[in-house]
Order: C-alpha cells, then sequence, then structure tokens
C-alpha cells in the first residue's frame, strides 16, 4: 500500500526519525542528494538556477547545489531573505555551501536551463506574495526544466491547491513517500514526474502515525477482490438490482447493468418502468427485464431478499419520479450505489437522505461528480482539496462518498480515503459515470467491502480507460474489463 502522508504527518514521520536518533541534517542531506541525482540526469554544461526559500526546503537546495556543484555543474543560487535568518538544519546546510548566495531577485532564471525549485514545501501555509510570488512567474515563463524539491512551490501538500501562485515543475523529488498533494488535482498537474526518495526515515514510523489516506492501487483492494469458487453458483455471485428510468432514457441504466455483469455480479435484473419495458426488451440479453409499477413496484421487487445490491440514479428521472424510488430502495436491506438523479432527488432536503441512511445497516457508496456533491453537501462544496470535502462528506451522511473527477476520492464514514491516478482524460465523456456505478454494484453483489469495491471500480474504470485510450465511449468500457482483469492478473 502507498500511503500519502499530510504536512503534519509528514512532520510526525521526520519528528520521530530524530527523535529515534538520525539528526535531521542527515535526512536532509539525503533530500538534497535526491533531489541532485533527480537533475543530474540533465548533462554537464546544464546552466542550472536554484531558489531556495528561508525553511527546510531551502536548506535542501543548499544541499543540492553543493553536490551539483561538487559534481562539475555551473550553478547560481538565490534566496528569499538573508542567511542570517536560516535556522536549524537550513543554516547547517547554508554553512557548508561555498558559492556564491544571491539575493532571489538576482537569479537569471531566463538564462537556465534548468531550475531547481526549493522556495517552500510542506511548510506554505499562506498565500504567496511579493518577492516569491515574482520568482514563480520567472519560473513558469522559462524554457527551463524546472526540477521541484518535495513540493512544486504554492502547491499544498494536504490539498493540491494553489495558494496564491505555483510552480510548474517537469519532476517533483519527494521524501519517503508521496503527499496528497501530489496526487489532487491541480497539484498532480503542477507536479509533473514524481519520483519519492528513501531518506532513511524507517516505515515503522507508520505504525505510530496511521494515516489514513493511501494511493488508489490495486495493493488496496486486490486481497478483498472476490474470486469464484470452483465450485460456485451464479447465485453465489450476488444479484444485482439496476433501476431504469422512462423510455426515452433508459440507455443510462443498461451501462450500468453491463458494467455490473462483467464486473462479476452472478445475476443483474433491470427493473422497468412499463413504458420502457419494450426498449430494454429489444437490447437485453444476458441482463434479465422485470415490470416495475412505481415505488410499490420497487418495494414488491426488493422483497426478494437474494438482491443484494441496488443500483440507482442514472437516468432516474426528475424529483417526482425519482425520490419515491430511491426512499423505497433506502427502506429495503440491500447495499445500494446511488448516483446522479438519485442523489439530485435530495437536493431540496439532504438531511431527509442522511436520516434514511442512519436507518440503514447495508451499506450505501454515493457516487456525486462536483455538481451533484454540491446539492447534497452545499456548505462542503467550497472545502479546499478533494480530500476533505469527501472525508466530511462520509462522516456526516454515514455513506462510502466517491467524488469523481481526474482526482476519483473514495472516503469511508471512519476516515479512511484513497486518491486514483490512474484515469485518463478520455473517461470525461458522456455515460462513463453511469459504467462507474455498475462496476461498484457487481462488485458489491459479490460480497466485496463496500470501501473497497468502490476504490477497486474507480481504479478498474480508470484501466478500462487506459486499455481503450482515445476514441473510448462509455459503452466500450464494461467490455474492455476482461483485458483489464488480464493485467491485472499477469
Ligand atoms: N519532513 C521531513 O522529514 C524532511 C523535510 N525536509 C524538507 O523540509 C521541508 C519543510 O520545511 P519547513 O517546515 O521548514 O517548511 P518550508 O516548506 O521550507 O517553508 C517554511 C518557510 O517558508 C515560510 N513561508 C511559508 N509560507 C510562506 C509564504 N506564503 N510566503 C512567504 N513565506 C512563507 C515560513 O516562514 P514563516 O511562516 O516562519 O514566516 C518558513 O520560513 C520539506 O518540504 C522538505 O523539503 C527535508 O529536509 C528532509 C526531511
Ligand atoms: N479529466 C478527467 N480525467 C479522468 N477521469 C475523468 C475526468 N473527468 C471525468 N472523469 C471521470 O469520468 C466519469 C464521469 O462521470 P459523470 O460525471 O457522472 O458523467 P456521466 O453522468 O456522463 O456518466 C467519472 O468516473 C469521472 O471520474
Ligand atoms: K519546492
Amino acid at each position: 500500500m502507498i500511503e500519502l502522508l499530510d504536512p503534519a504527518e509528514m512532520a510526525e514521520a521526520d519528528r520521530l526519525t530524530i527523535a529515534a536518533g538520525t539528526p535531521g541534517i542527515v535526512l536532509m542531506e539525503a533530500a538534497g542528494r535526491a533531489v541532485a541525482d533527480v537533475a543530474a540526469r540533465s548533462p554537464l554544461g546544464t546552466r542550472i538556477a536554484i531558489a531556495c526559500g528561508p525553511g527546510n526546503n531551502g536548506g535542501d537546495g543548499f544541499v543540492a547545489g553543493r553536490i551539483l556543484m561538487a559534481r562539475g555543474y555551473r550553478l547560481q543560487l538565490g534566496l528569499l531573505g538573508s542567511i542570517a535568518a536560516l535556522k536549524g538544519d537550513a543554516a547547517l546546510a547554508a554553512a557548508e555551501w561555498r558559492g556564491e548566495t544571491l539575493p532571489l531577485a538576482d537569479l537569471d532564471f531566463g538564462g537556465a536551463d534548468l531550475i531547481i525549485d526549493a522556495l517552500f514545501g510542506a511548510g506554505l501555509d499562506r498565500p504567496i506574495e511579493g518577492p516569491a510570488a515574482a520568482a514563480i512567474a520567472a519560473i513558469n515563463a522559462s524554457k527551463a526544466r524546472v526540477v521541484a524539491v518535495d513540493l512544486p512551490s504554492g502547491i499544498h501538500g494536504g490539498t493540491g491547491q494553489v495558494l496564491g501562485v505555483a510552480v510548474r515543475a517537469d519532476d517533483s523529488v519527494t521524501f519517503f513517500r508521496p503527499k496528497p498533494g501530489h496526487v489532487l488535482m491541480p497539484g498532480r498537474a503542477h507536479a509533473g514526474r514524481l519520483t519519492v526518495a528513501d531518506i532513511g526515515i524507517r516505515p515503522q514510523v507508520l505504525d505510530a502515525i496511521q494515516p489514513r489516506t493511501a494511493l488508489n492501487r490495486p495493493e488496496l483492494w486486490l486481497p478483498h477482490l472476490p474470486t469464484p469458487k470452483v465450485d460456485g453458483h451464479k447465485y453465489d455471485r450476488g444479484h444485482a438490482l439496476v433501476v431504469s428510468g422512462g423510455m426515452t432514457q433508459t440507455g443510462a441504466a443498461r451501462l450500468v447493468a453491463r458494467a455490473a455483469l462483467r464486473i462479476g455480479a452472478g445475476l443483474v435484473t433491470m427493473a422497468s418502468p412499463p413504458d420502457a419495458l419494450a426498449v430494454h426488451a429489444a437490447h437485453l440479453t444476458s441482463i434479465m427485464l422485470k415490470r416495475m409499477e412505481g415505488a410499490a413496484g420497487l418495494s414488491e421487487l426488493l422483497a426478494d431478499k437474494r438482491l443484494n445490491v441496488v443500483a440507482i440514479g442514472p437516468g432516474l428521472g426528475p424529483v417526482d419520479v425519482s425520490l419515491p424510488l430511491v426512499e423505497a430502495a433506502l427502506a429495503s436491506d440491500a447495499s445500494i450505489v446511488l448516483d446522479a438523479d438519485g442523489i439530485s432527488a435530495f437536493r431540496e432536503d439532504p438531511d431527509r437522505l442522511f436520516a434514511a441512511l442512519r436507518k440503514r445497516s447495508a451499506p450505501v457508496v454515493l457516487t456525486p461528480h462536483d455538481g451533484e456533491f454540491a446539492r447534497l453537501f452545499p456548505d462542503l462544496a467550497s472545502l479546499p482539496g478533494k480530500l476533505d470535502r469527501a472525508r466530511q462528506a462520509a462522516a456526516r451522511s454515514g455513506a462510502i462518498v466517491l467524488l469523481k473527477g481526474a482526482d476519483t476520492t473514495v472516503a469511508e464514514p471512519a476516515g479512511r480515503a484513497a486518491i486514483a491516478d490512474n484515469a485518463p482524460p478520455f473517461l470525461a465523456t458522456a455515460g462513463s459515470g453511469d459504467t462507474l456505478a455498475g462496476m461498484i454494484t457487481g462488485l458489491l453483489a459479490e460480497g466485496m467491502p463496500a470501501f473497497e469495491a468502490a476504490a477497486a471500480a474507480v481504479w478498474l474504470h480508470g484501466d478500462a480507460g487506459v486499455v481503450l485510450g482515445r476514441g473510448l465511449i462509455a459503452d466500450d468500457l464494461a467490455d474492455a474489463l476482461p483485458r483489464v482483469f488480464a493485467r491485472l492478473f499477469v
């Protein structure tokens, strides 16, 4: 598992390591050397400019400068503030620097081939202004390759937000573990290629820190991915019910159903309003079709306890149609994936949804995009950072909250969260979210725990996007799953 450490957690990793006997300057030496190694992928003769800030991020810059100078690079180093004002390890690192220290404003960014951005890292706590902002504008205007130390300066390590202005790096070299700010947008776009360097912090410090955020990678959920038993029966793999909207909007529900079946549900049944039965009958093959007369009809279907998960929301229709249907689903014992119109149905009264959620024991996965999220959690929508938004929404609602986008984040009420970085932008296409809802549904049907099911579906959906690449449409995504699984299990 790849844990993501926010600035407070990283500071604790640092503190525990120092307390266990490794001096801070030893960590800083290792950090600066790792930065120098990445910079030194550019050949000798490269003109390097190093911008150092007033804290330990700047200290790493001094170390990298010393090492690169010893390797024969031509370089200039500029400092924000004075050497005399440096403290602790940064002061020690600066004392070992034998070159000239220019005022930051005197650095010739335009004449550099490579810039090392050591202005601010984990200690950034307010918007950047004044000379540092001017330096960042000059870095971004230059044609040089930019290597950021820890984080691109201006990116908040915990949220990925830009505080004022931020460096656009080609490479970022971070230490011990990646930070949420490297994965969450826009931080990910600013960070470029990420190198995670071992600087001598022992993984055992994580036992004390207990990080709750991870990169969404298969190792997070693969141990929970259901595998059909040799002597298994289709009913062992669960039976999902997908609730369809009316005659003119049936496609979304079919995307959900197909994805649920492809990912592994043993059986999938489409619950269709009477007017849409003929449309579905003309399209469906391996998916079963049942007539559903309004909310009462849905409750009748759900009296069959073998239906262990309901997907409801995609193409469901306006609130007068959708709200009673969702309430009927919520009153059942089945697990629920609530998406799209099913979420928007509660825009006038989100507490009504939360009250219903509190009464349930089977899990609910909410899968909003930003717009739907703001309808349910208007006050949380403006929080900086998708991680906090998803986590607080999960805590409030008691549901697994999956907040979509390029950095889809899944959070559970108890606080665990996973951030994905594998989804290509080709996934931003009509119906793609419906397919994702179906993938979660299928994994829940198979009995996968809800947080892991949501995280797995996000990754598999993203990988289906990678497999298909440019030209993908949502109709293809479910059918790419066999190839996705083949890659996963090579
Ligand atoms: N943790 C570890 O294991 C290791 C960490 N290491 C390195 O340490 C880095 C963290 O160092 P850090 O804590 O000193 O913070 P850093 O990012 O240098 O910034 C703080 C300085 O910036 C200032 N400042 C802040 N915001 C500002 C603004 N908007 N505009 C202007 N000024 C602003 C702030 O000033 P003040 O708030 O005091 O006015 C303070 O002087 C980390 O990213 C990594 O590179 C490695 O050496 C190895 C091991
Ligand atoms: N820029 C992007 N990069 C990667 N994935 C994206 C991007 N934008 C959207 N997505 C993904 O595409 C899907 C879109 O879902 P949604 O907004 O519900 O669309 P729809 O309702 O058309 O299905 C989500 O899984 C989302 O995470
Ligand atoms: K930096």
